[in-house]
């Protein structure tokens, strides 16, 4: 099982963490809210960008790779937000992209990484991060409300992410700032909009639920709007174009110049 490799490789990586705990310096950066940015979209309908080199179901995906540069574009093309992959043995990522990421933009940066332990938490804070990710098949139900609580007592938002049915009412009781209904399935890596279609249904209108993963198209942008969706997260389709200012703006059906 995918997910549980992973999950290894982050419990080593957190002990390691854990040894240099006074890395990290005490900041006291101004937030930006990843929640409040959906809403400034175009018809209250954010775009979360992703910075992805790599990943497990894919391998790499941009060879010409410049963090910086793409997260500029996004900024340029009109993201409500950047979704960076932090993580290294999986994506390619790195923690030092969203120092260098918030020295160009300034947009709200979700820390796309696979957090387990608080300590992930401070370092993200640390890094610059406005945002982080949370998985609920990665975490029992105590652990994702105590991470969640962490986060925002540390002035982070937390994006939730859920796949299933079963996954929705420990995602809900967190209290997360935004829902992310992950496409993907992280143990096949199938990826299907019906899990958006058919889970979007049960979700409280008061929070803020964005689709993650296999977008691609204006019509679905659409769909995907005309279904009460807060937003969408886009990794892959945007990384693979030239110019990734290009992508976004066909995702939002703006005329080619
Ligand atoms: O992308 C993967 O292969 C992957 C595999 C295992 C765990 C997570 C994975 N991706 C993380 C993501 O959630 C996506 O990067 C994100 O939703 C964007 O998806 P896409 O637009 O399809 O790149």
């Amino acid at each position: 099982m995918f997910l549980e490799r992973i999950l290894e490789e982050k419990k080593k990586e957190v002990e390691q963490l854990k040894q240099r705990r006074d890395a990290f310096p005490e900041t006291r950066a101004v937030r930006r809210s990843l929640s409040q940015a959906l809403k400034e979209g175009p018809q209250q309908f954010g775009l979360i960008a992703e910075v992805k080199k790599a990943s497990p179901s894919k391998g790499l995906i941009r060879a010409d790779f410049d963090p910086t540069a793409i997260a500029c574009r996004y900024a340029s093309a009109g993201a409500q937000a950047v979704s960076v992959l932090t993580d290294k043995t999986f994506f390619q990522g790195d923690l030092s992209y969203l120092t260098s990421i918030r020295k160009v933009v300034d947009l709200p940066l979700l820390r796309k990484d696979f957090i387990i332990d608080r300590i992930q938490i401070d370092e993200s804070v640390a890094f610059g991060a406005d945002a982080i990710l949370l998985i609920a098949a990665a975490l029992e139900q105590k652990q994702l409300t105590d991470l969640c609580r962490y986060a925002q007592k540390r002035g982070l938002e937390v994006l939730l992410e859920i796949h299933t049915e079963e996954e929705l009412a420990p995602a809900i009781e967190a209290q997360p700032d935004v829902i992310g209904i992950n496409n993907r399935n992280l143990h096949t890596f199938d990826v299907s909009l019906d899990v958006t279609r058919r889970l979007i249904r049960h979700i409280p209108q008061t929070i803020p639920v964005v689709s993650e993963s296999g977008i691609s198209t204006p019509e679905v942008m659409q769909e995907l709007q005309t279904l009460g969706l807060s937003g969408v997260l886009v990794g892959e389709f945007l990384m693979r174009q030239e110019d990734v200012a290009d992508g976004i703006h066909y995702l939002r059906g703006v005329p080619a110049r």
